[in-house]
Parts: structure tokens; C-alpha cells; sequence
């Protein structure tokens, strides 16, 4: 487990989002299925902290930047535009800052050098178009990212699958939740290696029969 996993116990966002529905029953825990990693292997998992821009413009992002506390993962709202909002430049200037990661409602760029700077980043788009920097936007206000309102300090948990976002109220019993869906898992999973059928470990052989 890496020290980026350790607000969610190094659990995935898959199965994070099947422990909320477990726990807390259905509702909106994940982001949109348009918002994805910008490049192979990005993941982060870290508190949120928020910012409402505007579509084509990046000052609130470079106030962003300044503003959020180390160890937490921007969560930016821009309308879905595809605008190049963010870059090389502050990816670097977030991680001086120990900034975890971006998750954006809207277009990003230069994601071959994000991934070389291991830089995790979640979006709506790429595009190379740059943007103005005149809109000073409003951190720290819930914003709506991916059809999930984001509140700062909300866990957001996102990976190759998606993005998880957990209220703080619920995090911890969701969490708790995951660890015995991963220990449930491994016994499946030995069971199958093992030659059992998943029909037969679920009890799903008569299922469907009418
Ligand atoms: O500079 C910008 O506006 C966005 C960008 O490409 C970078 O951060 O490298
Ligand atoms: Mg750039």
C-alpha cells in the first residue's frame, strides 16, 4: 500500500462504491463514467478540496493550488468545458505543493508529461486549446464534478475504473465495509482456484430458470 492509499485503506474505487451501496444503500457515489484518467495507472486517494471555475479559464485552478491543504486532491467544476484548463506547469506547481492529484469537470493537456511526472489526473476531455486567466472562481464551495456534488473534505478515491466520491459522514463505515468485501473476495477467489464454479460459490445455479 502506498502512502497516496492510505485514507482508503488501499481499497479500489470499484469496490469502494459497492461497499457505499452495501452500507448506505443506493445513491450517488460515483462520478460519471465520462470523467476518466488522463493517462494509464493514475490513481489517488485523498481528501477533496473544491473549486468552481469557469469553462475556458484556469486562474481559480492556480488560486486552487495555493489555497488547498497538502495532501488533498483538487476537485474542479468548469462547466465540461474542453478547454486545456490544466497542464505540465501546475501539475509541477502542485506538487511543490504536495498536491495529490486533479479531477476535473472539463478539458485537460499535456498528459504524456503528467504521466511522466506521475501526476494523477482525472478529466472530461484532452484538448490542446489553452485557456484565459481572468475568472477567480470560488474554492472551497460544493461543486457538482461528474453529476456528484463535492463538498471539500469528501473522500474521493479514483482509479482506471472511475471516481468515488464518499461524504465524510459515511466514510468510515464504508470503509469499514470494503475491508470485509476484499476478505469476503480472497475466500471466493481461493475457492475458484480451488475448481469451485462462481455459480455454485454465489448459489446461482437454478437463477434464471424461470
Ligand atoms: O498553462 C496553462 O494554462 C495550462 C497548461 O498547459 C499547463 O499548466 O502546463
Ligand atoms: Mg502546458
Amino acid at each position: 500500500m502506498s502512502a497516496a492509499d492510505g485514507p482508503a485503506r488501499g481499497h479500489t474505487a470499484a469496490t469502494l462504491y459497492e461497499a457505499a451501496v452495501a452500507a448506505e444503500g443506493p445513491g450517488r457515489y460515483a462520478m460519471d463514467v465520462g470523467i476518466r484518467a488522463t493517462w494509464p495507472g493514475a490513481r489517488v486517494a485523498a481528501p477533496a478540496f473544491t473549486v468552481q471555475g469557469a469553462g475556458g479559464d484556469n486562474l481559480a485552478l492556480q488560486h486552487a493550488i495555493l489555497e488547498a491543504p497538502a495532501g488533498s486532491v483538487l476537485v474542479a467544476d468548469v462547466n465540461g468545458a474542453d478547454w486545456g484548463h490544466w497542464g505540465e506547469v501546475l501539475a509541477v506547481a502542485s506538487q511543490f505543493r504536495q498536491i495529490a492529484g486533479l479531477v476535473i469537470d472539463g478539458g485537460v493537456r499535456d498528459t504524456v508529461e503528467m504521466a511522466e511526472l506521475d501526476f494523477p489526473v482525472f478529466s472530461r476531455h484532452v484538448s490542446v486549446r489553452g485557456t484565459r486567466k481572468l475568472f477567480r472562481g470560488a474554492l472551497g464551495v460544493p461543486v457538482q464534478v461528474g453529476a456528484v456534488t463535492v463538498h471539500t473534505g469528501d473522500l474521493v478515491v479514483a482509479d482506471a475504473d472511475g471516481v468515488v466520491v464518499l461524504p465524510q459522514h459515511v466514510a468510515d463505515r464504508v470503509l469499514d465495509t470494503a475491508d470485509e468485501r476484499v476478505a469476503k473476495e480472497a475466500d471466493i477467489i481461493r475457492r475458484l482456484k480451488a475448481g469451485e464454479s462462481s455459480l455454485d460459490i454465489y448459489g446461482l445455479a437454478e437463477a434464471g430458470r424461470g
